[in-house]
């Protein structure tokens, strides 16, 4: 089967019913007669992340009118939107990962902003799929930086994983996971001053 296979829902339906025996239940007892239909259905809202798209999400922006120069330019606009909470899902274990994610960017004097809700729904659009944490950071900052071309992006994101903390090796801890571009990976100070804002 290729992946461009369409499975209908009652084929994943199906699927679930088949994992339910495997793992020793009965899919016929009542209470998990409609079990099925539901785990599709909340499979589907879980990671509807790749029916959005993060490219039209940024779509919109705005410029800030005319900014005055002086001084090092990182000081003037600094955008951050700090403790995001969100839940993505290990691509490994199909389990949940959950923390908070910090979005900042440095706009090119009299560059174009995007609006604070637009850093929200950019990281529920790649945080609600299968993922690896490093590779929703990148994602986070790769597609800010090509869709408004700042002085600089940096991302952070921080999360427990269950696959770590409720199964396998049972160890509970916070996996931290940065990404850098422009002024942020060529300037240390900036890279502090980014630092220090997200620090709890
Ligand atoms: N780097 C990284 N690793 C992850 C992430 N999510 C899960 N993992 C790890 O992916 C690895 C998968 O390893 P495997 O050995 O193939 O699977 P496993 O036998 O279930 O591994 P254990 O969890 O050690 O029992 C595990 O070490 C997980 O902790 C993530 O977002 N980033
Ligand atoms: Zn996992």
């Amino acid at each position: 089967m290729t992946a461009t296979h369409t499975v209908t829902f009652e084929e994943a339906c199906k699927a679930i019913e088949v994992l339910l025996r495997h793992l020793g239940e009965n899919p016929s007892r009542e209470g998990l007669l409609d079990t099925p239909h539901r785990v599709v259905k909340a499979w589907q809202e879980l990671v509807g992340g790749y029916h959005l798209d993060p490219h039209e999400i940024l779509s919109t922006t705005f410029d800030l009118g005319d900014v005055e120069e002086g001084g090092a330019l990182r000081h003037v606009n600094f955008v951050i939107s700090k403790n995001l909470p969100f839940v993505s899902y290990c691509e490994h274990h199909m389990l949940p990962f959950e923390g908070e994610a910090h979005l900042a960017y440095v706009p090119q004097p009299g560059g174009r902003v995007v609006g604070l809700s637009k850093l929200a729904r950019l990281l529920d659009a790649y945080a609600r799929r299968f993922q690896v944490q490093e590779r929703l950071t990148e994602q986070l900052a790769g597609t800010l930086d090509r869709a408004l071309q700042p002085m600089g992006v940096a991302i952070m994101v921080e999360a427990s994983h269950s696959c770590q903390c409720a199964r396998g090796i049972r160890k509970k801890g916070r996996m931290v996971t940065t990404a850098y571009t422009g002024i942020f990976q060529m300037d240390a100070a900036s890279r502090q001053e980014f630092l220090q804002l997200v620090k709890p």
